[in-house]
């Protein structure tokens, strides 16, 4: 058996804000670094040590799992870092308020763009101050690889083989893993552990700064689906804030 972590970033001050954020690269509030600390105390309560950690490239995910494990003790864990767990980029939604735009554009348009599988938003203009054309966290990443907008499917595509060739291994090697992640990487990797088919995943939201555990068989299928949140009440309640945002 294989035990997987995964652990959404606080709230972040975009979050908190009420805007759509993808990959500009925002910090956690200070009620997020609270979550990220708490998040850390959830893992020790549960007797949870990750042996290894890996992060997007995103500063809120990063700055999470050192919040986390600087309350575990754990700062000296291994980290890996990759682009393939950042947030889904938002394309031309990227830094606009979400109650104007389903105000604008109303509910079903707002809700397609926000959870449909697989409708993106419009693209962002590399000219747009929001657009991440130019980063240089991204300067290795092939032109043709770099996002200007994404589908939760896009996110899918391009997650899995990060998945696959980097924290199947290390999960088979015996490690404890801890993913520190975003809302919709992280649906698209419990879409995947889960099964969820590409209607139901649109009503799947992830709190904030509450550690998922997934217990994996040895084919990397959670023995339980759906996992355990470390605080399964608070866990249901901030999915629901989620799920309501821009209301
Ligand atoms: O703005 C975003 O990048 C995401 C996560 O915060 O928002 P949503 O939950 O609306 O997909």
């Amino acid at each position: 058996m294989a035990t997987l972590v995964l652990l959404r970033h606080g709230e972040s001050d975009w979050n908190a804000k009420g805007l759509f954020t993808g990959w500009v690269d925002v910090s956690l509030s200070a009620k997020g670094e609270d979550e990220a600390r708490r998040g850390g105390k959830l893992l020790t309560d549960a007797g949870l040590y990750p042996d290894v950690v890996h992060t997007s490239l995103l500063n809120r995910a990063i700055q999470t799992a050192q919040f986390a494990l600087g309350e575990a003790d754990l700062l000296w864990l291994p980290v890996k870092r990759s682009w393939r767990l950042n947030e889904r980029h938002y394309g031309a939604l990227q830094g606009k308020n979400k109650a104007q735009t389903r105000e604008q554009f109303g509910e079903e348009q707002f809700m397609l763009w926000r959870r449909s599988y697989d409708t993106p938003p419009p693209p962002i203009a590399d000219d747009d101050e929001f657009s991440q054309v130019g980063d240089r966290r991204y300067a290795l990443l092939p032109p043709e690889l770099m996002p200007r907008t994404e589908c939760l499917k896009d996110v899918v595509d391009r997650m899995l083989p990060y998945w696959y060739d980097e924290i199947v291994p290390d999960l088979s090697a015996g490690r404890t893993v801890l993913v520190a992640a975003h809302g919709n990487s992280l649906r698209a990797l419990v879409k995947h552990l889960d099964d969820i088919s590409d209607d139901d995943i649109a009503g799947l939201n992830i709190p904030t700064g509450i550690p998922l555990r997934y217990d994996l068989d040895e084919h990397f299928r959670p023995l339980r689906r759906g996992g355990e949140y470390l605080d399964p009440e608070a866990a249901k309640a901030a999915a629901e804030a989620v799920a309501n945002q821009g209301r």
